[in-house]
């Protein structure tokens, strides 16, 4: 596929990143030319840029981090753990998500099938051997469907967004942290520690993240077999933690798994962030060989 590049420049600007970039060359030498601006002429992520979205994308955080709970999280995991909603093949699923658009997003405003195949295709570019990297990228935000009635239609602020760890404290990091002060557990001293009710070291799969596409479509394929490695899960269900894989925070929760899990995380995360463009893929071209990947890792029908 084309990037649409403004001005063109390796990856990594500081010298952390250009550090990990030495360690991991293999994983990050790509040659994916990252561009400078998103399709508003802006540079990616940044929150406080005057467009016509800021405003919305603020609100957005707003209700999002007053309403994430420890409690909230907890039913809607149980709830939606069941898995009894609809069956479906993934295809079937990618086709729903043209309907679907990202409030919370400051970089797209194009339908979500759009931005599944843009980060899809761009990985392979860059990697053809990692078939199922390709499908990592294909199906990492198919967990949007939460947003559609027959999902049980949930608000914006529960389906979308960066996600981060509830139970305990709310790390500075995350974007618009301020609205947090008007949420109840930043005031309960049992959630409000840096540990909370977790303890040091005690592995990201015994934390839980605040709700949303992210930790559904990590339960969707993990609970229907999917053979997917466990680095492929690992991304579906973290790749909104910002503060963790850019901001480096949260790490004391981390257990080694998922120290080498995050090494992969960090090599998609430029692949789903920098490949949003207005650029369009044509679906109908790429559509066998994903449905080729599709039938390879996952059952024909899977439960959501
Ligand atoms: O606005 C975006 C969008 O919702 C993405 O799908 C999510 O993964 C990001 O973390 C979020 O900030
Ligand atoms: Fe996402
Ligand atoms: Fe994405």
């Amino acid at each position: 596929m084309t990037i649409l590049i403004d001005q063109p420049h390796e990856f990594g600007d500081g010298a952390e990143q250009k550090k990990a970039a030495v360690d991991e060359k293999e994983l990050l030498d790509g040659g994916f030319l990252l561009p400078h601006t998103n399709s508003f002429g802006q540079t990616f992520r940044d929150y406080d840029a005057e467009s016509e979205r800021r405003q919305g994308v603020e609100n957005f955080y707003r209700i999002n981090h007053i309403n994430q709970t420890y409690d909230f999280v907890k039913r809607m995991r149980d709830e939606y753990g069941k898995l009894n909603r609809v069956e479906m093949s993934i295809w079937e699923c990618c086709e729903l998500l043209n309907d679907v658009v990202d409030e919370s997003d400051p970089d797209l405003d194009e339908p979500q099938i759009e931005h599944l195949l843009q980060t899809a295709e761009a990985i392979r570019k860059d990697y053809p051997n990692e078939e199922w990297l390709h499908l990592t990228g294909l199906i990492h935000d198919l967990g949007k469907v939460l947003l559609l009635p027959s999902f049980g239609g949930l608000p914006q602020w529960a389906v979308v967004g960066d996600t981060y760890p509830v139970g305990c404290a709310f790390d500075e990091s995350i974007v618009h942290h301020k609205y947090f002060k008007e949420n109840p557990d930043y005031h309960n001293p049992a959630y409000n520690t840096q540990c909370g009710v977790y303890s040091e070291g005690c592995g990201l799969n015994n934390v839980m993240m605040s709700w949303g596409h992210d930790d559904y479509m990590y339960l969707v394929a993990k609970e229907n077999k999917t053979t997917l490695p466990s680095a492929a899960l690992f991304i579906i269900r973290y790749h909104s933690f910002y503060s963790l894989h850019k901001s480096a925070a949260y790490k004391h929760l981390m257990n080694q798994e998922d120290v080498e899990n995050l090494k992969w995380l960090q090599v998609f995360n430029k692949y789903d962030l920098y490949s949003k463009s207005k650029v369009r893929i044509d679906v109908e071209k790429v559509k066998p060989y994903y449905l080729s990947l599709i039938e390879k890792y996952c059952p024909e029908k899977l439960r959501w």
